[in-house]
């Protein structure tokens, strides 16, 4: 159910707005005058607000103003006495959505609510959309392991060389794929990921090289594998750690020969694909344990690139915190909100097991929960657990 706020000093015509705005199917709610209207829209979510121009302590231009201070996105729409048709186009200039004069025409009234809250869902919808199609994200932070992975990425993206990507969870490792892709000369090719972790044993393959025809029994068309379906770009391989070891095998027979074979089928099909792999696993490790094959891991790691844990690169949480705020921020249709040093300080302090992904997560949660300033407190009550809290106190 969409919510309006009424703001007008007279009662009766809060009244009457706000019946006919119940019975037509929107919660509304009611402020008596430009302060407390203010006070509302600061601390609740409203999809609309209708505001009379001429009130007594805030007036109409001076609650727009400071709403849309802090927020851009909900609709006003100025109500106006004969006597301030001038006032009203002065504040559409200023931001406000439209203005209906006194006493409020009923058609008009709904069509121009209507109107303005189709707008605020385009205006999202086109926020999301351009998030879509928005390149890679750009690589924040300038620690010295960060730096150096970007001079590493620069050098060898724009050769055909396989790279392997090693770190914890959550640091960034497809990040890093995606922009070696981004800069090499497949960027116009396909970027085709693959987590082996996450496809069981006995698909693996057909799942990479695909299959024809009736070659299993769920087999019951054919089907283009992703090293078919990366010709001209990069396959990444994530948790590459995880494939099985007859998986491995068919991998690396396709790096060596730059050709597959679909599962039930014998025809060889060329492919160009370059590799980039990951895993959270210390793959020379696996080799000893006979997880993992040391041909293969010879194939995949002719560059090494190492994504360092947060917690090793504590530099940077300030600017991933500032970066998470604004998208958070613009994902929720919030106005900016601002962090307290201190809070930043909590947070930079924190032991993230779930790196950048976890950092991102906590963000998006304060912004949500939080008032115009993000505080300790919010911090504490909301992110961290309590063994934090006694360790920054110290
Ligand atoms: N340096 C960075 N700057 C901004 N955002 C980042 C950075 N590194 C990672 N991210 C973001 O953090 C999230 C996790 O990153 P990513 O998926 O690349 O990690 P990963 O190491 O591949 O994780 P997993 O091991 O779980 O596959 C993504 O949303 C990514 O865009």
């Amino acid at each position: 159910m969409a919510s309006i706020l009424i703001i007008d000093d007279e009662k009766s015509i809060r009244k009457t707005l706000s019946e006919i705005l119940s019975y037509e199917g929107y919660k509304v709610e009611e402020a008596a005058d430009g302060a407390e209207g203010f006070k509302l829209f600061k601390d609740k979510q409203y999809d609309a607000v209708l505001c009379d121009i001429k009130m007594p302590k805030m007036d109409g231009l001076e609650f727009l103003e400071k709403a849309r201070e802090i927020n851009t996105d909900v609709p006003i729409i100025m109500v106006s006495g004969h006597g301030n048709i001038d006032t009203a186009v002065e504040a559409v200039k200023k931001g406000a959505y439209d203005y209906i004069s006194k006493p409020p025409d009923l058609n008009r009234l709904l069509i121009t609510l209507r109107n303005a809250m189709d707008k605020t869902n385009l205006v999202t919808e086109t926020k999301t959309l351009r998030r879509k199609v928005n390149k890679t994200q750009e690589m924040i932070g300038t620690s010295a392991p960060i730096l150096k992975i970007k001079e590493t990425i620069e050098k060898v993206a724009p050769t055909d060389a396989r790279v392997l990507v090693t770190g914890e969870n959550g640091v960034g490792k497809e990040l890093v794929a995606r922009w070696l892709h981004e800069l090499s000369n497949r960027a116009s090719g396909p970027i085709v990921e693959v987590n082996c972790a996450a496809i069981p044993s006995e698909l693996i393959e057909s799942e990479l090289f695909g299959h024809e025809k009736g070659s299993f029994t769920s087999a019951v068309k054919q089907r283009i594998g992703k090293f078919e379906q990366a010709n001209g770009g990069t396959l990444f391989l994530d948790e590459i750690g995880d494939m099985s070891l007859s998986a491995q095998a068919k991998v690396l027979r396709a790096l060596q020969e730059g050709k597959i074979t679909r599962v039930g089928g014998d025809k060889e099909i060329s492919v160009d694909v370059r590799v980039v792999a990951a895993t959270n696993k210390d793959l020379l490790k696996e080799v000893e344990d006979k997880n993992f094959r040391l041909d293969l891991y010879h194939r995949l790691s002719v560059i090494l690139i190492h994504v360092p844990s947060l917690n090793d690169r504590r530099e940077d949480i300030p600017a991933l915190v500032e970066h998470f705020l604004d998208s958070a921020c613009q994902e929720y249709g919030m106005a900016r909100k601002s962090i307290d040093k201190e809070a930043m300080k909590a947070l930079q302090q924190h032991n993230w097991s779930g790196n950048i992904r976890e950092l991102g997560n906590v963000v998006a949660r304060l912004v949500i929960l939080s008032g115009k300033t993000i505080t300790p407190e919010d911090v504490f009550d909301y992110v961290l657990p309590a063994r934090d809290k006694k360790k920054v106190n110290a």
